[in-house]
Protein backbone atom coordinates (compact mmCIF):
# COMPACT_ATOMS: atom_id res chain seq x y z
CA UNK A 1 0.00 0.00 0.00
CA UNK A 2 0.98 3.49 -0.79
CA UNK A 3 -0.45 6.46 0.55
CA UNK A 4 -0.08 10.18 -1.22
CA UNK A 5 -0.40 13.07 1.14
CA UNK A 6 -1.64 16.13 -0.13
CA UNK A 7 -3.17 19.35 1.55
CA UNK A 8 -6.58 21.25 0.81
CA UNK A 9 -4.86 23.88 -1.57
CA UNK A 10 -3.08 21.59 -3.68
CA UNK A 11 -1.17 22.79 -6.15
CA UNK A 12 0.05 19.47 -7.75
CA UNK A 13 -3.67 19.08 -8.36
CA UNK A 14 -3.36 16.42 -11.45
CA UNK A 15 -1.11 14.39 -9.95
CA UNK A 16 -3.67 12.31 -7.95
CA UNK A 17 -5.68 11.57 -10.84
CA UNK A 18 -2.60 10.72 -12.94
CA UNK A 19 -0.98 8.43 -10.44
CA UNK A 20 -4.59 6.63 -9.98
CA UNK A 21 -4.83 6.64 -14.25
CA UNK A 22 -1.58 4.96 -14.52
CA UNK A 23 -1.10 3.03 -11.32
CA UNK A 24 -2.96 0.37 -9.37
CA UNK A 25 -5.10 2.55 -7.71
CA UNK A 26 -6.22 -0.32 -5.76
CA UNK A 27 -2.44 0.06 -3.71
CA UNK A 28 -2.84 3.96 -3.80
CA UNK A 29 -5.14 5.81 -1.58
CA UNK A 30 -4.70 9.90 -1.56
CA UNK A 31 -4.55 11.41 1.84
CA UNK A 32 -6.27 15.00 2.00
CA UNK A 33 -4.54 16.18 5.58
CA UNK A 34 -3.49 19.06 6.92
CA UNK A 35 0.43 17.95 6.50
CA UNK A 36 1.07 19.69 10.43
CA UNK A 37 -1.87 17.28 12.42
CA UNK A 38 0.63 14.40 13.92
CA UNK A 39 -2.36 12.76 15.41
CA UNK A 40 -4.14 12.36 11.87
CA UNK A 41 -0.72 11.19 10.34
CA UNK A 42 -0.03 8.83 13.08
CA UNK A 43 -3.43 7.41 12.26
CA UNK A 44 -3.18 7.32 8.75
CA UNK A 45 0.20 5.33 8.81
CA UNK A 46 -1.76 2.79 11.14
CA UNK A 47 -4.65 2.36 9.19
CA UNK A 48 -2.93 1.71 5.88
CA UNK A 49 0.58 0.29 6.50
CA UNK A 50 1.86 1.75 3.87
CA UNK A 51 5.07 0.32 2.64
CA UNK A 52 5.55 3.97 0.42
CA UNK A 53 4.64 7.42 1.08
CA UNK A 54 4.75 10.33 -1.35
CA UNK A 55 4.86 13.44 0.15
CA UNK A 56 3.36 16.41 -2.42
CA UNK A 57 1.78 18.19 0.38
CA UNK A 58 2.90 21.65 -0.19
CA UNK A 59 2.26 25.39 -0.18
CA UNK A 60 3.85 26.14 -3.45
CA UNK A 61 2.71 29.53 -5.22
CA UNK A 62 5.43 32.02 -5.36
CA UNK A 63 3.60 35.18 -5.69
CA UNK A 64 1.66 34.14 -2.56
CA UNK A 65 4.82 32.93 -0.98
CA UNK A 66 5.83 36.49 -1.07
CA UNK A 67 2.55 38.02 -0.03
CA UNK A 68 2.54 36.13 2.83
CA UNK A 69 5.44 33.64 3.57
CA UNK A 70 3.85 32.39 7.37
CA UNK A 71 1.57 29.33 5.69
CA UNK A 72 4.65 28.24 3.59
CA UNK A 73 6.82 28.13 6.73
CA UNK A 74 4.01 26.30 8.33
CA UNK A 75 3.27 23.95 5.55
CA UNK A 76 6.61 23.40 3.91
CA UNK A 77 8.61 23.36 6.66
CA UNK A 78 7.22 22.39 9.87
CA UNK A 79 4.62 20.61 7.63
CA UNK A 80 7.11 18.29 6.45
CA UNK A 81 9.15 17.77 9.99
CA UNK A 82 5.96 16.78 11.02
CA UNK A 83 5.25 13.92 8.62
CA UNK A 84 9.36 13.27 8.85
CA UNK A 85 8.88 12.33 12.54
CA UNK A 86 5.28 10.36 12.21
CA UNK A 87 7.12 7.83 9.69
CA UNK A 88 10.15 7.63 11.78
CA UNK A 89 8.13 6.57 14.46
CA UNK A 90 5.67 4.48 11.84
CA UNK A 91 9.30 2.61 10.34
CA UNK A 92 10.47 1.82 13.96
CA UNK A 93 6.98 -0.03 14.67
CA UNK A 94 7.77 -2.07 11.37
CA UNK A 95 9.31 -5.84 11.13
CA UNK A 96 12.65 -5.92 9.41
CA UNK A 97 10.97 -7.53 6.06
CA UNK A 98 8.55 -4.17 6.03
CA UNK A 99 11.16 -2.21 7.21
CA UNK A 100 13.51 -3.33 3.91
CA UNK A 101 10.13 -2.31 1.82
CA UNK A 102 9.65 1.14 3.40
CA UNK A 103 10.08 4.72 1.78
CA UNK A 104 9.37 8.22 2.20
CA UNK A 105 9.41 10.16 -1.09
CA UNK A 106 10.08 13.57 -1.14
CA UNK A 107 8.76 15.52 -3.84
CA UNK A 108 10.27 19.09 -4.56
CA UNK A 109 11.25 21.77 -7.25
CA UNK A 110 14.12 22.84 -8.90
CA UNK A 111 13.69 26.14 -7.58
CA UNK A 112 15.68 25.16 -4.50
CA UNK A 113 18.76 25.88 -6.51
CA UNK A 114 17.81 29.42 -7.39
CA UNK A 115 18.55 30.79 -11.06
CA UNK A 116 20.22 30.20 -14.15
CA UNK A 117 22.23 32.72 -16.20
CA UNK A 118 21.62 32.11 -20.21
CA UNK A 119 23.75 28.84 -20.36
CA UNK A 120 23.74 25.74 -18.07
CA UNK A 121 21.09 23.11 -16.32
CA UNK A 122 20.46 22.23 -12.91
CA UNK A 123 21.29 18.67 -11.94
CA UNK A 124 21.79 17.00 -8.83
CA UNK A 125 24.94 18.42 -7.14
CA UNK A 126 24.14 22.17 -8.27
CA UNK A 127 24.09 24.11 -4.86
CA UNK A 128 20.90 24.63 -2.94
CA UNK A 129 20.42 28.94 -3.79
CA UNK A 130 17.03 29.44 -3.05
CA UNK A 131 15.30 33.18 -3.84
CA UNK A 132 11.43 33.22 -3.08
CA UNK A 133 10.26 32.36 1.15
CA UNK A 134 8.33 29.70 -1.50
CA UNK A 135 11.72 28.42 -2.78
CA UNK A 136 13.72 28.51 0.97
CA UNK A 137 10.91 26.50 2.67
CA UNK A 138 11.24 24.21 -0.11
CA UNK A 139 14.86 23.89 0.15
CA UNK A 140 14.43 23.72 3.99
CA UNK A 141 12.08 20.91 3.30
CA UNK A 142 15.07 19.43 1.47
CA UNK A 143 17.38 19.50 3.98
CA UNK A 144 15.25 17.84 6.67
CA UNK A 145 14.40 15.04 4.67
CA UNK A 146 18.38 14.39 3.88
CA UNK A 147 18.92 14.78 7.71
CA UNK A 148 16.37 11.94 8.74
CA UNK A 149 17.75 9.68 6.41
CA UNK A 150 21.46 10.25 7.55
CA UNK A 151 20.98 10.48 11.22
CA UNK A 152 18.17 8.45 11.79
CA UNK A 153 18.39 5.90 8.87
CA UNK A 154 14.93 6.80 7.35
CA UNK A 155 14.70 5.25 4.03
CA UNK A 156 14.19 8.25 1.50
CA UNK A 157 14.52 9.65 -2.44
CA UNK A 158 13.80 12.63 -3.52
CA UNK A 159 12.78 14.48 -6.63
CA UNK A 160 13.29 18.38 -7.78
CA UNK A 161 10.84 18.94 -11.09
CA UNK A 162 10.84 21.89 -13.22
CA UNK A 163 7.47 23.60 -13.56
CA UNK A 164 4.70 21.73 -14.43
CA UNK A 165 1.26 22.21 -16.63
CA UNK A 166 -1.36 20.24 -17.50
CA UNK A 167 -5.12 19.42 -16.49
CA UNK A 168 -6.81 20.43 -12.92
CA UNK A 169 -3.52 22.92 -12.05
CA UNK A 170 -4.22 25.60 -9.72
CA UNK A 171 -5.43 28.26 -11.55
CA UNK A 172 -2.98 30.67 -9.43
CA UNK A 173 -0.58 29.04 -11.86
CA UNK A 174 0.66 30.92 -15.31
CA UNK A 175 -0.87 28.83 -17.51
CA UNK A 176 -4.26 28.45 -16.03
CA UNK A 177 -4.37 31.51 -15.37
CA UNK A 178 -3.44 33.21 -19.09
CA UNK A 179 -6.47 30.73 -20.07
CA UNK A 180 -8.76 31.74 -17.60
CA UNK A 181 -8.29 35.30 -17.77
CA UNK A 182 -7.92 35.28 -21.89
CA UNK A 183 -11.39 33.59 -21.56
CA UNK A 184 -13.18 36.57 -19.66
CA UNK A 185 -10.96 39.03 -21.29
CA UNK A 186 -9.08 40.27 -18.61
CA UNK A 187 -6.05 41.52 -19.43
CA UNK A 188 -2.82 38.84 -19.26
CA UNK A 189 -0.31 40.51 -17.19
CA UNK A 190 3.05 39.12 -18.02
CA UNK A 191 5.88 39.96 -15.32
CA UNK A 192 8.59 43.05 -16.56
CA UNK A 193 9.78 41.95 -20.12
CA UNK A 194 8.58 38.39 -20.24
CA UNK A 195 11.73 36.76 -20.88
CA UNK A 196 12.22 34.99 -17.84
CA UNK A 197 12.73 30.91 -19.56
CA UNK A 198 10.94 27.84 -17.37
CA UNK A 199 11.84 24.29 -18.56
CA UNK A 200 7.91 22.84 -19.00
CA UNK A 201 7.09 19.68 -17.75
CA UNK A 202 3.87 17.87 -18.70
CA UNK A 203 1.97 16.63 -15.57
CA UNK A 204 1.56 12.58 -16.87
CA UNK A 205 5.39 12.59 -17.69
CA UNK A 206 5.67 14.59 -13.66
CA UNK A 207 3.86 11.43 -12.75
CA UNK A 208 5.50 8.40 -14.69
CA UNK A 209 8.66 10.03 -13.71
CA UNK A 210 7.37 9.96 -9.73
CA UNK A 211 6.34 6.70 -10.19
CA UNK A 212 9.42 4.95 -11.31
CA UNK A 213 11.33 6.88 -8.81
CA UNK A 214 9.25 5.72 -5.64
CA UNK A 215 9.35 2.27 -6.89
CA UNK A 216 12.64 1.80 -8.52
CA UNK A 217 14.88 5.04 -7.34
CA UNK A 218 17.94 4.27 -5.14
CA UNK A 219 17.72 5.31 -1.08
CA UNK A 220 18.99 8.56 -0.16
CA UNK A 221 19.25 9.55 -3.86
CA UNK A 222 18.05 12.62 -5.64
CA UNK A 223 16.49 12.81 -9.25
CA UNK A 224 15.95 16.00 -11.33
CA UNK A 225 12.76 15.73 -13.37
CA UNK A 226 12.94 18.09 -16.30
CA UNK A 227 10.56 18.13 -19.58
CA UNK A 228 13.67 19.95 -21.43
CA UNK A 229 11.11 22.42 -23.30
CA UNK A 230 12.52 25.91 -22.68
CA UNK A 231 10.43 28.78 -23.24
CA UNK A 232 10.58 32.38 -22.20
CA UNK A 233 7.04 33.61 -20.40
CA UNK A 234 6.17 36.02 -23.07
CA UNK A 235 6.51 33.32 -25.71
CA UNK A 236 4.23 30.86 -23.67
CA UNK A 237 1.49 33.57 -23.25
CA UNK A 238 1.67 34.17 -26.92
CA UNK A 239 1.11 30.66 -27.89
CA UNK A 240 -2.02 30.58 -25.73
CA UNK A 241 -3.50 33.58 -27.46
CA UNK A 242 -2.82 31.97 -30.35
CA UNK A 243 -4.16 28.59 -29.53
CA UNK A 244 -7.66 30.41 -28.19
CA UNK A 245 -7.82 32.34 -31.55
CA UNK A 246 -7.96 28.74 -32.91
CA UNK A 247 -10.74 26.84 -30.29
CA UNK A 248 -12.50 29.71 -29.21
CA UNK A 249 -13.78 31.80 -32.66
CA UNK A 250 -16.46 33.66 -30.67
CA UNK A 251 -14.17 36.36 -28.68
CA UNK A 252 -15.27 37.41 -25.14
CA UNK A 253 -17.07 40.64 -25.67
CA UNK A 254 -15.21 42.80 -24.56
CA UNK A 255 -12.31 41.80 -27.33
CA UNK A 256 -15.77 41.67 -29.94
CA UNK A 257 -16.38 45.37 -28.94
CA UNK A 258 -13.21 46.55 -29.63
CA UNK A 259 -12.20 44.27 -32.86
CA UNK A 260 -8.89 43.26 -30.41
CA UNK A 261 -7.40 39.78 -30.59
CA UNK A 262 -6.20 37.77 -27.63
CA UNK A 263 -2.74 38.86 -28.08
CA UNK A 264 -4.53 42.42 -27.11
CA UNK A 265 -4.93 41.25 -24.22
CA UNK A 266 -0.97 41.27 -23.23
CA UNK A 267 0.23 43.94 -20.73
CA UNK A 268 3.82 43.93 -18.83
CA UNK A 269 3.35 44.47 -15.51
CA UNK A 270 5.63 44.93 -12.50
CA UNK A 271 8.29 42.39 -12.31
CA UNK A 272 8.73 39.93 -9.07
CA UNK A 273 10.73 40.62 -6.75
CA UNK A 274 13.44 38.28 -6.56
CA UNK A 275 12.29 37.15 -9.72
CA UNK A 276 14.38 34.14 -10.61
CA UNK A 277 15.47 34.46 -14.83
CA UNK A 278 16.01 30.47 -15.74
CA UNK A 279 14.89 27.30 -14.54
CA UNK A 280 16.15 24.40 -16.88
CA UNK A 281 17.11 20.63 -15.32
CA UNK A 282 19.40 18.32 -16.36
CA UNK A 283 16.95 15.03 -16.47
CA UNK A 284 20.62 12.75 -17.49
CA UNK A 285 20.55 10.75 -14.25
CA UNK A 286 16.76 9.63 -14.34
CA UNK A 287 17.02 8.97 -17.77
CA UNK A 288 19.94 6.79 -17.24
CA UNK A 289 19.73 5.17 -14.34
CA UNK A 290 15.56 4.76 -14.92
CA UNK A 291 14.68 4.89 -18.22
CA UNK A 292 12.36 7.74 -18.03
CA UNK A 293 12.00 10.38 -20.84
CA UNK A 294 9.15 13.04 -21.07
CA UNK A 295 6.62 11.86 -23.85
CA UNK A 296 4.79 14.81 -24.35
CA UNK A 297 5.94 17.78 -26.58
CA UNK A 298 5.03 21.42 -25.64
CA UNK A 299 2.87 21.58 -28.31
CA UNK A 300 0.55 18.89 -27.65
CA UNK A 301 0.87 19.14 -23.90
CA UNK A 302 -0.12 22.56 -24.33
CA UNK A 303 -2.67 22.14 -26.38
CA UNK A 304 -4.44 19.24 -24.35
CA UNK A 305 -4.15 22.10 -21.25
CA UNK A 306 -6.12 24.61 -22.99
CA UNK A 307 -8.20 22.17 -24.18
CA UNK A 308 -9.51 21.03 -21.28
CA UNK A 309 -9.49 24.90 -19.47
CA UNK A 310 -12.07 25.62 -22.39
CA UNK A 311 -13.93 22.71 -21.96
CA UNK A 312 -13.72 22.92 -17.76
CA UNK A 313 -14.67 26.50 -17.83
C1 LIG B 1 1.35 33.90 -12.31
C2 LIG B 1 2.23 34.66 -13.27
C3 LIG B 1 3.52 34.23 -13.52
N1 LIG B 1 4.33 34.92 -14.38
C4 LIG B 1 5.70 34.42 -14.61
C5 LIG B 1 6.52 34.18 -13.37
C6 LIG B 1 7.40 32.99 -13.76
O1 LIG B 1 8.58 33.45 -14.39
C7 LIG B 1 6.57 32.22 -14.77
C8 LIG B 1 5.85 31.01 -14.19
O2 LIG B 1 5.18 31.48 -13.02
P1 LIG B 1 4.42 30.47 -12.02
O3 LIG B 1 4.00 31.29 -10.86
O4 LIG B 1 3.38 29.73 -12.77
O5 LIG B 1 5.55 29.41 -11.66
P2 LIG B 1 7.02 29.57 -11.02
O6 LIG B 1 7.14 30.77 -10.20
O7 LIG B 1 8.02 29.40 -12.12
O8 LIG B 1 7.04 28.30 -10.06
C9 LIG B 1 6.41 27.07 -10.47
O9 LIG B 1 7.34 26.11 -10.86
C10 LIG B 1 8.28 25.73 -9.89
C11 LIG B 1 9.18 24.70 -10.45
C12 LIG B 1 7.68 25.40 -8.59
O10 LIG B 1 8.23 24.69 -7.78
C13 LIG B 1 6.47 26.16 -8.16
O11 LIG B 1 5.73 25.45 -7.22
C14 LIG B 1 5.60 26.52 -9.30
O12 LIG B 1 4.67 27.47 -8.87
O13 LIG B 1 5.59 33.16 -15.26
C15 LIG B 1 3.89 36.05 -15.03
O14 LIG B 1 4.62 36.66 -15.84
N2 LIG B 1 2.59 36.47 -14.80
C16 LIG B 1 1.75 35.84 -13.93
O15 LIG B 1 0.61 36.29 -13.74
Amino acid sequence: MCIVINVDKLTYASHPEALAAIADSERYHFVQADICDRARLDQVLQQFQPDLVMHLAAESHVDRSIDGPAEFIQTNIVGTYTLLEACRSYYQTLGQAQQRRFRLHHISTDEVYGSLGKAGLFSETSAYDPSSPYSASKASADHLVRAWHRTYGLPIVITNCSNNYGPFQYPEKLIPLMVNNALLGKPLPVYGNGQQVRDWLYVDDHVKALFLVATEGQLGETYNIGGSNEYTNLAVVQRICDLLEELVPTHPQSLTMSGMGFRDLIQHVADRPGHDVRYAIDASKIQRELGWQPLESFDSGLRKTVEWIVQAV
